[in-house]
């Protein structure tokens, strides 16, 4: 298991040992003890999943207050764009995004801490979402960043008319008009 410092402080990329045989492959997708010797020691509370079409935008989302929630994410069918937004006041990265691709096929995972819009965009049909949570589902508490929010400038990898989001996400307001809990 590798994990790959990012240019935004926090923020890890995973990459699993990937054990191949005639039957197929075996991974560790989690290990409290590694995780732990690399600067990552959370207990995780909750697991999700999601299952997006192609284009399908879920995001910029946050979890804050008791059950504020760091995110372990990865694909485990298709493929997506993830986004990290560091919006820690006072983070010396704080606007900065980190994008990575995430899929079935590269396996790789991200850890997002505490203090972070998270999205993706889904490239493929029927795409899973796998991630685990350090906090349970706590909807007082959720916050949502409108995914264009020309503060962070995001560059969605595929073209405005091919995206698909809830209305509760496309009304979500930009970040300058809400109360950064972080
Ligand atoms: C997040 C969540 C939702 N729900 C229920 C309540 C909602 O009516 C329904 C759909 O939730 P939502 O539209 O918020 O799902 P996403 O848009 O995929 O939200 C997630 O998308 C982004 C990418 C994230 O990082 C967050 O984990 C999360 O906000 O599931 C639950 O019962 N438990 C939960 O933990």
């Amino acid at each position: 298991m590798n994990f790959v410092k990012t240019p935004i402080e926090g923020v890890v990329i995973i990459e699993p040992k990937i054990w191949e045989d005639n039957r197929g492959q075996f991974f560790e997708t989690y290990n409290e003890a590694l995780f732990r010797e690399n600067g990552i020691d959370e207990k995780f509370v909750q697991d999700n999943q999601s299952v997006s079409c192609k284009g399908a935008l879920r995001g910029l989302h946050a979890q804050a207050g008791p059950h504020a929630q760091g995110k372990l994410v990865r694909v485990i069918k298709g493929s997506v764009i993830d986004v990290a937004v560091d919006i820690r006041k006072n983070s010396p990265t704080f606007g900065q995004t980190f994008h990575i691709e995430l899929s079935e096929a590269n396996a790789k995972m991200l850890w997002i801490p505490v203090g972070f819009l998270h999205g993706f965009v889904a490239l493929e049909e029927n795409t899973i979402f796998c991630y685990k949570v350090t906090g349970k589902y706590d909807k007082a508490n959720e916050i949502g960043v409108r995914y264009n929010d020309p503060t962070f400038n995001i560059q969605w990898p595929l073209p405005q008319e091919e995206l698909i989001l809830s209305d509760k996400d496309l009304q979500l307001p930009l970040l300058a008009d809400i109360n950064n809990p972080f």
